[in-house]
């Protein structure tokens, strides 16, 4: 592959493993666009809780997914969500949103609109992209250049996520991960799994250094054509 050829990487993994921290360095790094899909899948779930709609009721949540606007920017360096022209960057990382997001993205009807969004933007990517979340390389991207499977003891997660989260309980933190991958893992559409070629990184003892180096060098590999 010539490294002027678009490329598109898949990272995908459960919660906590260093996908957002890692695409956005590695789209840095290499001049990349980047899409937290995650934060998309956020969007639309504070769009439903904002609007009232029952997130217990799936045909209620399907009824109205196509409703909202999400809008992604993809600079690694000031990745943005929209939603109906209001930024909610800040929002969709409360708690609130982040207990009710595996429900809303469960629905078949939310992931087929939010897919279509996601390929939209991969395909627009002049020199090529990062695309980071839980079914890129088995769903989205299927064809994707380089697939990436990062994954941590949930023990480093919480750990990791604790330091984020101000006095947050470290079992507590630990529970709320497992918890949400067990349901994105048991969803019945394009739920989180590896992709059988992608390649499996796990990062519990690596730095976040270590990762990013190991992952700009199987792009190279690639596209050096190796
Ligand atoms: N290899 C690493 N070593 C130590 N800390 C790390 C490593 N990778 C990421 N982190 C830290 O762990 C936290 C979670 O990382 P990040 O948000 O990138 O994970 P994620 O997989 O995108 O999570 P989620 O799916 O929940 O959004 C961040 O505070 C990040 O700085
Ligand atoms: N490709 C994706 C990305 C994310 N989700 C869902 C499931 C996650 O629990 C949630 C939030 O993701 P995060 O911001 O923590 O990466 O969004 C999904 O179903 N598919």
């Amino acid at each position: 592959m010539e490294s002027a050829t678009p490329v598109i990487v898949a990272i995908d993994g459960p919660s906590g493993t260093g996908k957002s921290s890692t695409s956005k360095a590695v789209a840095a790094q290499l001049g990349l666009s980047y899409l937290d899909t995650g934060a998309q899948y956020r969007a639309i779930t504070w769009w439903m809780v904002n609007n009232g709609i029952d997130i217990e009721d799936p045909s209620a949540i399907a009824a109205v997914a196509g409703k909202p606007e999400i809008v992604s920017g993809t600079d690694p360096k000031a990745p943005a969500i929209m939603v109906d022209g209001v930024d909610v960057a800040r929002q969709i990382r409360e708690q609130d949103v982040t207990s009710k997001v595996s429900a809303v993205s469960a629905v078949p009807e939310v992931r087929a609109r939010i897919t279509e969004l996601q390929r939209n933007i991969a395909a627009a990517a002049a020199k090529g992209i990062v695309v980071e979340g839980r079914d890129i390389g088995t769903t989205v991207l299927p064809g994707a250049d380089v697939k990436i499977f990062l994954t941590a003891s949930p023990e480093a997660r919480a750990a990791r996520r604790s330091g984020e989260l101000k006095n947050a309980d470290l079992d507590a933190t630990r529970e709320a991960l497992v918890k949400r991958d067990a349901a994105d893992s048991s969803r019945k559409v394009a739920p989180l799994a590896k992709a059988d070629d992608a390649i499996e990184v796990d990062t519990t003892e690596l730095t976040l250094q270590q990762v990013v180096e190991c992952v700009v060098t199987l792009i190279e590999e690639k596209r050096a054509g190796k």
